[in-house]
């Protein structure tokens, strides 16, 4: 199983102003999801785990190895992160040879990078415009373009920084697919979401950050039911648990489905959904 150990970590980027404190977490099996007010430290956060910037103090082990210790190169095959904006992540003038840098940059030979990139643009619903200028494409067309870069890389980490931002209903389905099928696969994936909905639906494990520190993390469930605790991070719980408080059925509901459920049997015994 994959696996993140991080011990005691600390970041600041200008000397004494610490952006994250002190964090201790293990990330295993579970898909997870990042959640926060704007500015407690999440972005941050995967850019450590990424190798992109290094920890002030502490330390991250990745697969048993600490990433002080991984090539560029191995830590790239390793850990795939999708930026939270396109346009940081490409650069390219074709959509095929934006998807098939990375695969190529990681080694892999011009076959295997050609079909591992058409298999990603399948995923993400835009093989057919395998010739097209990246910016070309919508801005949302373009965050799927990004999607398709690390997935082509087949990294077994993968991390995406708001994926959700911009997408309509059928992009966030098309999400949806493709982080079931990496957690099918034995993937670890971790996602940063202000769409709580999303994360209650999608995701087993939930991490509230708060101003650099773990406010809370556990099962999705027993997270989004502590509506005190969330606001205490300035976060709202997702529609369905408003929804059954205001039904009178408060609990421990990812789903529509389930809230819809349990009203249903609180007034009316012999409901059936
Ligand atoms: N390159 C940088 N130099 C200096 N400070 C930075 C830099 N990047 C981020 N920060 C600061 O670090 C803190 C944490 O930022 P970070 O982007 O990690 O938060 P976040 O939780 O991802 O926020 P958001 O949801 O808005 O993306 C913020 O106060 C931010 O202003």
């Amino acid at each position: 199983m994959n696996s993140i150990e991080i011990k005691n970590l600390s970041f600041s980027y200008t000397a004494g102003n610490d952006v994250l404190k002190g964090i201790d977490l293990t990330l295993n099996g579970a898909a997870t999801a990042i959640v926060g007010q704007n500015g407690a430290g999440k972005s941050t956060f995967v850019k450590l785990l990424k190798g992109l910037i290094v920890p002030t103090e502490g330390e991250i082990v990745l697969n048993g190895k600490n990433t002080k210790d991984y090539t560029v190169a191995s830590l790239a095959k390793e850990i795939g992160l999708v930026f939270q904006n396109p346009n940081d992540q490409v650069f390219k003038n074709t959509v095929i040879s934006e998807v098939m840098f990375g695969p190529l940059n990681i080694g892999m030979d011009e076959q295997d990078a050609r079909e591992k990139s058409m298999e990603a643009l399948r995923k993400v619903k835009l093989d057919e415009y395998v010739d097209t200028n990246p910016y070309d494409l919508s801005l949302s067309e373009r965050k799927m373009i990004a999607i398709a870069s690390i997935l082509a890389m087949d990294p077994n980490i993968v991390i995406f920084d708001e994926p959700t931002m911009g997408q309509d209903h059928e992009g966030k389905e098309t999400l949806k697919e493709i982080i079931y099928e990496l957690r099918n696969q034995g993937k670890l994936v971790l996602c940063i979401l202000h769409d709580m909905d999303f994360a209650a639906e999608v995701f087993e494990r939930t991490i509230v950050f708060n101003q650099g520190r773990v406010q809370i993390e556990g099962p999705t469930r027993d997270i989004f039911k502590q509506k005190d605790i969330l606001h205490q991070a300035y976060l709202e719980q997702p529609i369905v648990a408003q929804i059954a408080e205001v039904l009178g059925v408060a609990g421990s509901y990812v789903t529509e489905k389930e809230v819809v459920s349990a009203a249903g049997a609180c007034h009316d015994p012999n409901f059936v959904e």
